[in-house]
């Protein structure tokens, strides 16, 4: 034998309360889309016809509040009543004759029971405009799962009429100022009036619509009237205002762009209206991913949302809809470059960091912002699109410390040479070919630079030979080889340079010197067994510098120690190196000596 399942309705109007109401203020918002659904229902079959919905608060001494909301839409036949309403997960607007779909919020089939969550019992009092010589028809369902139905003797105007009772610790949501509150929030852009009735008070709650339908004198005051909208919605006093559209989707609204870095890692939540219903503040996968630093106010006509309302359907319109976005932020960067550039400025100071990240992902960001976006350099900071007029080479260098050790020499040479130290900008210059093929991009270090050095002639070096050989013999300690050459800028004594082996070495001994006596030995060790690299640095002394001919011709062996000593640490110090105990001492010792001396 065959049964069939039994529905506990107050199970399901836990469930639905708890996993797909987020609060127990949609209840407003599912009666005014029944009402809205209803009132285009019958705009289908009466083109005319002009809608209306009233929201009558009464609040009768000792007794629970009520809320009756009615609708001049296109009300329901006691059959509709018997399979529409009173079967759950059933909706008249899926399909069927009255029916074009896509025109309809509703589509599920469970939004009146969310009446149960604030009210004991509902009462729907309805009459079809389809059947006007039909007795209206009453329907009192109960949250256990019981209605009943009868046909009344009164006559009535086509519409429905739902009648809500608080229950207990559920009043405050009947009050008229919460009530105002939440249909304003709903109904906000609705083409036809809600009145609100409180005893003989009538208040139309939605006069506006949307603001970025308006028509405005000029774009000033459309400015003006958009950012204050924008400061309403979202308390924040906007960076700009953007129109937005999209044909798929039937979408239109307003993007405000953020006057501040949005943390990593947060999704911005959107403000979204169905049909001119307010959905949900809370939409996160409207926009695509790099429009970051926007958030939206749009209505949608025609795309899904899910049953909790806080989302929309990934199908193929949302993604479509998504690029359209996309297009419209984009024309505005670029008209914003290309006709307030002081703007993009500004724009581009506020959110650079995010968009190098962001374009290190995106071609497409890559190829819109990047010549817009700074980054340091020899020559001072530079936007890309600068750098790039002045060489079809990039150069850079990939750590902080490698650039300050360069960037005064690159300088000297008016070489512009970025520091690609900071995160993302190694990342996304090695995308420039991809964007720009004509420009070569190239990691330099000291070496790179130094290749435009002169060498001394041969009499010169013959010249420097024995002061070379000396200053070898006090830099060996620091396992340092030295040369000579000649170099821009000529106050630059001398340079330090060392590769990545050097910098091991460097940092092996600096940990020794505050490591226990165990891991210093393990240090020793490792320290001892790369014998064979003593020289892991170069010192380039700069003999265009006059101090440094000058130190060529010292005899006096302690003087020149001293003196190469205090350049080798002067130059560590240029080159941002941390110093070690002893090259501390040696500044130390080379400081006091020299006080001394001049006394
Ligand atoms: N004000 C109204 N006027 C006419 N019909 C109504 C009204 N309110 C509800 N109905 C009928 O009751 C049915 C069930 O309504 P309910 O709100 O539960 O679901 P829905 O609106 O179809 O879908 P959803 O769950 O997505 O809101 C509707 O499909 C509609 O036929």
């Amino acid at each position: 034998m065959e049964h069939k399942f039994q529905i506990n309705l107050r199970g399901i109007i836990d469930l639905l309360s708890e996993h797909i109401y987020s609060s127990p203020e949609v209840y407003v918002r599912e009666l005014l889309q029944n009402a809205v659904d209803a009132i285009t229902a019958r705009g289908h079959v009466e083109p005319d016809h002009v809608g209306d919905i009233q929201m009558e608060c009464h609040l009768p001494k000792g007794k629970p509040p009520m809320l009756v909301v009615t609708d001049n839409g296109i009300g329901l036949t006691i059959d509709e009543v018997h399979t529409f309403l009173s079967t759950i997960g059933l909706s008249s607007k899926k399909g069927g004759e009255q029916t074009r779909s896509g025109d309809f919020i509703g589509q599920f089939g469970i939004g009146i029971l969310s009446s149960f969550v604030v009210s004991e019992d509902i009462v729907v009092i309805t009459k079809s405009a389809k059947e006007p010589t039909a007795k209206p028809v009453e329907w009192r369902a109960k949250g256990d799962g019981t209605y009943t139905v009868k046909e009344l003797d009164r006559d009535f105007e086509p519409g429905t009429q739902v009648w809500l009772t608080a229950k207990p610790g559920r009043e405050d949501l009947f009050q008229p100022d919460r009530v105002k509150m939440l249909a304003r929030n709903y109904g906000g852009l609705l083409p036809y009036p809600i009145r609100l009735i409180v005893g003989k008070t009538v208040d139309v709650i939605n006069e506006g619509g949307a603001p970025w339908r308006d028509r405005f004198a000029n774009e000033k005051d459309r400015q003006k009237v958009l950012l204050a909208y924008g400061r309403e919605m979202f308390g924040i006093d906007f960076f700009d205002a953007v129109p937005i559209r999209s044909e798929v989707g039937k979408l239109d609204g307003v993007a405000f762009i953020l006057p501040f870095t949005p943390a990593a890692n947060t999704r911005r939540k959107h403000r979204v209206y169905l049909k001119n219903m307010f959905l949900s503040d809370a939409v996160e996968n409207l926009l695509p991913d790099w429009a970051f630093f926007v958030q939206v106010v749009v209505n949608a006509n025609d795309l899904r949302p899910t049953a909790s309302r806080e989302s929309f359907y990934e199908d193929s319109k949302l993604a479509k809809t998504r690029i359209a976005i996309g297009d419209s932020l984009r024309k505005y960067l670029i008209d914003l470059a290309e006709k307030r550039p002081e703007k993009m400025r500004r724009f581009i100071a506020v959110h650079h960091r995010a968009i190098k990240g962001l374009a290190v992902e995106d071609d497409e960001v890559c190829r819109l912002f990047l010549d817009w976006l700074p980054f340091e350099t020899s020559l001072g900071e530079m936007t890309f699109g600068d750098y790039r007029q002045a060489t079809d080479r990039v150069r850079y260098v990939p750590n902080v410390d490698a650039f300050r050790q360069i960037a005064r020499v690159a300088a000297a040479q008016n070489l512009p040479v970025i520091n690609a130290g900071y995160l993302h900008d190694a990342e996304l210059l090695a995308k420039v070919p991809d964007v720009f093929p004509h420009l070569t991009v190239e990691s330099v270090d000291s070496t790179t630079v130094t290749q435009d050095f002169d060498d001394l002639t041969d009499a010169e070096l013959d010249a420097v030979h024995d002061f070379l050989a000396t200053a070898e013999q006090i830099l060996r300690p620091f396992r340092c080889s030295a040369e000579a050459k000649r170099f821009k800028p000529a106050e630059l004594p001398a340079l330090y340079s060392t590769n990545n082996e050097g910098r091991f070495f460097r940092s092996l001994e600096q940990s020794r010197e505050v490591a226990n006596p165990l891991w210093s030995g393990v240090l020793d060790n490792m320290s001892r067994r790369d014998k064979a690299s003593l020289t892991t640095a170069q010192f380039c002394f700069n003999f265009n510098n006059s101090l440094v001919q000058k130190l060529a011709t010292v005899k006096d062996a302690k003087k020149l120690t001293r003196a190469v000593q205090m350049l080798y640490v002067q130059a560590l110090l240029l080159g941002h190196h941390p110093l070690s105990a002893k090259e501390l001492a040696i500044l130390n010792d080379g400081l006091l000596g020299m006080v001394d001396d001049s006394l």
